[in-house]
């Protein structure tokens, strides 16, 4: 193998741009060229291209987003958009692939395998940390720091107007990032897809926590926990009791930011181990740590298994919260 090509897609994911350079000077070090793919997998259709050196990814370490740009391509789904991709990479000599971002994307590099035996390694970007085979995905650490910031801001004046405080964090599919958050910001109630809350519950809660002293108290509420999210869940909440209540959506606040060391040194370890994995003959796997060790997973398990919450830390948040 003598070039490949490196992309992100899908949501962006602090680290990401961390990765791009471990990738890029891991494969010179090897002896490999590296050739940038702009905006995942709408530019390998239209054939966005540049050479990335060493000297290309200087500074980025530090910078969240992703200086490669990323997209959702709805033309990559179709044969033909994929078609086109693959004689794109052909074209411009790319023998393997490196893909940054999240199950999208590696369901993705799974079709440019089976349909063209194209080598590809996945690395996981997303700070959603949904994907099987790694501990933690690369975003994921300062996505919940940038929350947890936000939340223990919401606390001073939720505690000054002795109100209730319903937040909404990141993940639609997923609750990792509410539990995460949650279990730091000393949350009165958790709600995460994987463990939906009963408005009535929830109301009861507030109310005994009112009874106990508590003068205000926070809901950290997971963007697919409840249809309508965190200003669905108040209504719902509303129909069974009288609360003082007020609602702040995080939203994308959270996907950008400097990344956090624990981001930097995974997505540095990551995208340096994926192109020793290709240059090694692997494909259709994605690299993880798990239990502090590198660790290669097939990509149809990284996206079909799932790796589930820690239920133990919902019953931690009860206890805590009394
Ligand atoms: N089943 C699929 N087949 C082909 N391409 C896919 C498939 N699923 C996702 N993709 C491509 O991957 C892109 C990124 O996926 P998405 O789910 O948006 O993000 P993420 O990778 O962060 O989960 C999609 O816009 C699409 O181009
Ligand atoms: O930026 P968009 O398109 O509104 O998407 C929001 C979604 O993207 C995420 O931030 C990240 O998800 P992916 O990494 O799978 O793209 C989710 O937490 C959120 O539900
Ligand atoms: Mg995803």
């Amino acid at each position: 193998m003598k070039r490949i090509g490196v992309f992100t897609s899908g949501g962006d994911a602090p680290g990401m741009n961390a990765a791009i350079r471990a990738v890029v000077r891991q494969a010179a070090v090897l002896g490999l060229e590296v050739v940038g793919i702009r905006r995942g997998y709408a530019g390998m259709i239209q054939g966005e291209f540049l050479p990335l050196g060493p000297r290309d990814v200087a500074n980025i370490l530090q910078r969240g987003g992703t200086v490669l740009l990323t997209a959702r391509s709805q033309a990559f789904m179709t044969e033909e958009g994929r078609k086109k991709a693959y004689e794109n990479l052909q074209q411009a000599g790319i023998e393997g692939l490196v893909a940054i971002g999240g199950d999208g994307t590696f369901r993705g590099a799974m079709r440019l395998i089976e349909e063209f035996r194209l080598p590809v390694v996945g690395v996981p970007g997303t700070i959603d940390n949904d994907l099987y085979g790694t501990d933690y995905t690369i975003g994921f650490d300062t996505a919940v720091n940038t929350a947890l910031e936000a939340i223990d801001r919401i606390r001073d004046t939720a505690a000054s107007h002795e109100r209730v405080f319903l937040i909404e964090v990141m993940g639609r599919n997923s609750g990792f990032i509410a539990l995460d958050v949650g279990i730091a910001g000393g949350a009165e109630v958790i709600a995460l897809p994987e463990a939906p809350v009963d408005p009535r519950a929830v109301a009861e809660v507030l109310l005994e926590s009112q009874r106990r002293g508590k003068t205000s108290s926070i809901v950290v509420v997971a963007e697919g926990a409840y249809p309508g999210g965190a200003e669905g869940l108040l209504r719902a909440i509303r129909s069974h009791a009288e609360v003082e209540a007020r609602v702040t959506v995080l939203g994308h606040i959270q996907r950008g930011g400097s990344p956090t060391a624990k981001d930097r040194i995974l997505a540095s370890r990551l995208g340096a181990a994926a192109v020793e994995a290709l240059v090694g003959g692997t494909s259709g796997v994605m690299v993880g740590e798990v239990e502090g060790e590198v660790e290669l997973t097939p990509l149809k398990d990284a996206v079909e298994r799932k790796k589930d919450i820690q239920r133990a830390l919902l019953d931690l948040a009860r206890v805590l919260s009394i």
